[in-house]
């Protein structure tokens, strides 16, 4: 070869990854970097631009993108992998990793010839092979190579076989040509290329490389027929969620009640080691009371989670969107709003984040509006707490835990009350005349077996995710909360609880007229002033301002259960369970309403919207259940 010809190799690097939805390229992208990001089997998973560095070698680095089936796209996910692309956002890529579906290649090689007009350097990894080897599809990699110019190799991402090849081939890409890429003069030719010429050049590399076409399995046509079927398919989908209801309940107790043993121990050890005084106060009320009732909940979140994981990667959610989707069809969204709707059961941020696959601007905005009234992972706590204390733990109907499916009402409760106002929001827009429903167009991945290293790892990340916050956010608060109701103390003499004469305990008589009408206690209106950083410390607080009030060592062994069963009254816990399906009291859900939405206008009147609807919501709830218990 001539050396004179050979391009400088600088150290540092940029490579993009581009191909399809779903066809894996956040999995490369965490094996090349070590990152940790979101990987699940539908499309649409990656939203937006996220950059890290190779392991192997720091100075280069790789952009993840969303998948996208051309550079000539329109909905705002899809427009920033080309916009990366042409260095709109600073830096132009070196070259590019591209990732084609080997089960579908005939998704990818669109824009693999798009790429190939802009003579960028590129690597094509060839991924899933191992689902096209077990299906029987042949593809000659070589001749694809020949006749794309570029690299290809055979990858299956997940067991990261072929990801050091990819790696190798990437490092050893010519740079710096992309300097000379004019992003005016790029367009441009993307613009003149011919839609039915690109068309037939792929079918003709098709008809080169592929020696069998693709068949599903029988099981696979079989199981699709069931779980897609309006009747069958609605009635498997009930039974998957209350199985989940049922199993967050049921396997989490024995758990549960060690973690709530040992946190009591530890409270009395502490108690009876430390001298009386400050220090042991603050340690067992504040520290102790606070991270443990917290700490409580990470059985039943880690079985949430595990579900969910299993759901996301089987395949299977994709199909209970379409499903939904006339369902949908009717409060004017379609069945895309239902991954964004369904991430909301995680958590609001990402799901408000997604939202950004949905082409429809006012279809997006009502998605983002609902979204927060899904119940997320971080209310679990709050309905956990309060569901023990008040409803009793028996079995109905031979089968059923009573406790179980209260907490699949209150999840019932927020779904139904998001459809609706998604209907009325409908309605409203409708009587302006601007709705227009898109027919939902979305690509049924495959049903693939759950890896199980990888839904180990992501339930791991997540767990670890839950204890971080219960070690940071929610240990400082109960510290801070602590402070604030211990101090001032009772002035000599005083008759009342010390926690009445504490600034905490002033601020909590001065909200709670406002919250009168909703039966919440002074108690209830300090904890939820925290509540507002993430949700999952309102159950903190309660603990410190519970155990705090109580003022006696063994405040920790009378564990919160009891106290909210004592001093709450059924109408009281009930409107506060209200008051948490609708409030979007939660700052980091405001914040990623504010970025997405880019409009501080809608963001308030979002926020305000869910609030007046979480006051009126509790206020009835508790003024009928007040009447009748
Ligand atoms: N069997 C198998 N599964 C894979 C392989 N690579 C990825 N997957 C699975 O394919 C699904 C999609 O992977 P992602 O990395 O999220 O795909 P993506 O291309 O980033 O998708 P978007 O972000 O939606 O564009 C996940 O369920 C992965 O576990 C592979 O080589 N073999
Ligand atoms: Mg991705």
């Amino acid at each position: 070869m001539d050396t004179a010809a050979q391009p400088s190799h600088s150290k540092a690097a940029t490579f993009a990854l581009l191909g399809a939805p779903n066809c894996g390229k956040t999995v490369l992208f965490n094996g090349l970097t070590g990152a940790h990001a979101k990987v699940a089997n539908y499309a649409g998973v990656t939203v937006d631009r996220r950059e890290g560095r190779f392991t192997s070698d720091r100075e280069v680095r790789l952009i993840d993108l969303p998948g996208t089936y051309s550079l000539r796209t329109t909905s705002p996910d899809e427009a920033v992998a080309r916009d990366v692309l042409l260095g709109k956002y600073g830096v132009c890529p070196d070259g590019i990793i591209a990732v084609a579906d080997a089960t579908n290649l005939r998704m990818t090689l669109r824009m693999m010839l798009e790429l190939k007009t802009l003579g960028l350097p590129m690597v094509i990894s060839l991924n899933l092979s191992d689902v096209a080897r077990s299906r029987g599809l042949k593809i000659d990699a070589k001749k694809l190579s020949e006749l794309l110019g570029a690299t290809v190799l055979e990858t299956v991402a997940i067991s990261r076989s072929g990801v050091m090849a990819v790696e190798k081939a990437a490092l050893a890409m010519p740079r710096g040509q992309t300097a000379r890429l004019d992003p005016a003069e790029a367009e441009r030719k993307l613009e003149a290329l011919d839609s039915n010429a690109l068309y037939e050049q792929v079918e003709d590399i098709l008809s080169q490389v592929v020696q069998t076409e693709l068949t599903l399995p029988a099981w696979h046509r079989r199981l699709d027929n069931i779980v897609m079927h309006p009747f069958w398919g609605m009635l498997i989908l009930l039974t998957i969620l209350l199985l989940v209801f049922q199993a967050v309940y049921t396997w989490a107790q024995p758990v549960m009640d060690s973690i709530q043993g040992l946190f009591d121990s530890l409270g009395e050890w502490v108690g009876a080691t430390l001298p009386q005084g400050l220090l042991s106060d603050l340690l067992v009320n504040g520290v102790i009371a606070g991270t443990g009732s917290v700490l409580v909940f990470l059985p039943q979140i880690t079985i949430l989670f595990a579900f969910i994981l299993l759901l996301e990667d089987s395949g299977y959610l994709p199909r209970a969107a379409f499903l939904l989707d006339n369902l949908l069809s009717r409060t004017g969204l379609s069945g895309r709003a239902f991954i964004p709707l369904l991430s909301s059961f995680a958590c609001a941020v990402p799901a408000v984040m997604s939202a950004r696959t949905i082409q429809d601007p006012r279809e997006r905005l009502v998605t983002i509006a609902i979204a927060p009234m899904l119940t997320c992972s971080a209310r679990l706590p709050i309905y956990a707490l309060i569901i023990a204390a008040v409803i009793p733990n028996q079995t109905v109907w031979g089968v059923f835990n009573l406790q179980g499916l209260t907490l699949f009402a209150l999840y019932l409760a927020g779904i139904l009350s998001a459809a609706l106002t998604a209907w009325v929001l409908k309605w409203m827009a409708r009587s302006k005349g601007n709705v227009q429903q898109f027919p939902l167009l979305m690509e049924l991945p495959t049903f693939r077996m759950p890896n199980f290293r990888h839904i180990i790892t992501s339930l791991w990340d997540r767990v670890k995710a839950f204890l971080v916050r219960a070690g940071t956010v929610i240990f400082s608060v109960s510290v801070v909360l602590w402070a604030l109701t211990s101090f001032p103390s009772a002035p000599e003499g005083a008759t009342g609880a010390a926690i009445d004469y504490s600034l905490a305990g002033m601020l909590g008589h001065l909200i709670q007229p406002i919250f009168a009408p909703l039966g919440f206690t002074w108690q209830m209106c300090i904890a939820m002033v925290p509540g507002i950083a993430a949700r999952e410390v309102v159950v903190a607080a309660l603990g410190t301002v519970y155990a705090v009030g109580a003022g006696s060592e063994d405040a920790v062994s009378n564990a919160l259960i009891p106290i909210v069963h004592n001093n709450w009254g059924i109408a009281t816990a009930f409107s506060f369970l209200a008051w948490y399906v609708y409030a979007p009291m939660c700052a980091s859900t405001l914040a990623v309403i504010r970025r997405e939405t880019k409009s501080a206008r809608t963001t308030f009147l979002i926020t305000f919207g869910l609030l007046a609807l979480a006051y009126v919501m509790a206020m009835i709830v508790y003024q009928i259940t007040s009447r009748i218990f």
